[in-house]
């Protein structure tokens, strides 16, 4: 059958994925794999041949309509009443773009590029615990699923100085916890998002590599505080745009190198995005590697706001992080 003709051609493919050493010692030296080596998705009964072997290949899906309008339209709302803070959710994080850093703030959706950490709102975290996702999120993080960052991004008009892209980056580098096939990130768009606005920009297969070294970008108008690129990366790789309507999902492996590009249009361009990882992943000690630097940031921003009080990079993560599935073993 055409079905287990394309299962044939995901095997053949796993079969020679070459594969970075490091990733298939984590594979083997790991309990409860039941993946076996060069795999990146569980075989369930949601995910088709063909997504399998593109989630392999490219290291992304997308999903097209699977967050209803109606929660859509929720989210936003909720949004709307956090920056106006007219409902307050503890450790709620708010960012502010360059741009405007400087002005005079006033609590509104235009002046915050971005909420991380909802995870004590309620309603902002149905988001992570939407059935339809998780169910798509097991594929790749087996049962035990912890919801683990969480984001409202809403990309601001670009007020000139392209201070509203994203560098192109891997999400890996901001988690001390491994292994990285066991992590997954799902963006949703909450609106239109087209290269106008600054959708996200991929290089498809990226996630087979390694974890590259990042640091601010040396751009003209300044990067925003801790947004990393990556240093060097192959500026011929083939990128693809991903335009995408409200609701539709896309779920990407946090090796793939991405970005944004900048919004320029009038409107504040919103997707909502959780990074789950199985909860049987394991935090690892980044000191002496690349992800020092970021480690150090997060140190001194956590410090800051727990009034002088030290925690540890993975510290700050096991508290933020929260179980949505399964059992939480390890993380
Ligand atoms: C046990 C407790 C645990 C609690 C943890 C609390 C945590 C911390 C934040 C950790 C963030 C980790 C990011 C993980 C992301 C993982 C996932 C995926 C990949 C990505 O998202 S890539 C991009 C990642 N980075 C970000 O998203 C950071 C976005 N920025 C922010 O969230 C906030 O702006 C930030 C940096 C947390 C600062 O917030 P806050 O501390 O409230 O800010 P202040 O107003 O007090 O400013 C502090 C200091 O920073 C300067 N600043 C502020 N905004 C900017 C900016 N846009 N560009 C440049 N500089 C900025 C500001 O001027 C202040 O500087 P001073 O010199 O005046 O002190
Ligand atoms: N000079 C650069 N160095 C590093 N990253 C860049 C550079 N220019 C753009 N990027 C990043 O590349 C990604 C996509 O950029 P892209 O070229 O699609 O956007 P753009 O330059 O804003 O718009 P467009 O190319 O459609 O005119 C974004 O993540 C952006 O931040
Ligand atoms: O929504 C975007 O612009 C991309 C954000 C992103 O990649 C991130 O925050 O890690
Ligand atoms: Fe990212
Ligand atoms: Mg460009």
């Amino acid at each position: 059958t055409e079905m287990s003709r394309a299962a044939e051609r995901l095997r053949l493919l796993i079969n020679h994925l070459d594969r970075p050493s490091d990733a298939i010692v984590s594979f083997e030296s790991h309990p409860l794999i039941c993946k076996t080596q060069g795999e990146y998705t569980l075989d369930t009964d949601l995910l088709t041949p063909e997504q399998r072997l593109s989630y392999e290949q490219n290291g992304y899906i997308l999903i097209k309509n699977l967050v209803s309008e109606e929660d859509i339209n929720r989210f936003r709302y909720t949004h709307t009443r956090l920056c106006r803070q007219e409902v307050k959710a503890p450790g709620l994080v708010t960012m502010r773009d360059l741009a405007i850093l400087k002005s005079e703030f006033v609590p509104d959706q235009r002046a915050i590029s971005k909420i991380q950490d909802f995870q004590e709102d309620p309603e902002l975290f149905r988001y992570c615990t939407l059935p339809q996702i998780l169910k798509y999120v097991e594929c790749f993080t087996g049962p035990n699923i912890m919801a683990m960052h969480t984001m409202l991004i809403n990309k601001p008009p670009d007020a000139g100085k392209k201070t509203s892209r994203h560098p192109m980056h891997q999400d890996l580098h901001y988690f001390p916890f491994r292994p990285a096939d066991w992590i997954v990130c799902a963006w949703t768009a909450m609106e239109t998002v087209n290269r106008q606005n600054g959708c996200l920009v991929v290089l498809p297969g990226t996630h087979t590599g390694t974890l590259q070294e990042h640091d601010y970008p040396e751009w003209e108008g300044g990067a925003n505080k801790m947004y990393h690129g990556v240093r060097g990366y192959d500026s011929q790789h083939p990128r693809v745009h991903l335009e995408m309507e409200k609701g539709d999902t896309v779920f990407f492996h946090p090796l793939l190198i991405h970005g944004s590009g900048m919004n320029q249009t009038q409107g504040f361009r919103k997707a909502i995005s959780c990074h789950y990882a199985s909860a049987d992943c394991y935090y690892i000690d980044v000191n002496g590697t690349t992800q020092e630097n970021i480690a150090n940031e997060v140190k001194e921003i956590t410090m800051r706001k727990y009034a002088g009080q030290e925690i540890s990079f993975q510290d700050s993560w096991a508290f933020r992080g929260r179980l949505v599935k399964g059992e939480r073993t390890s993380l």
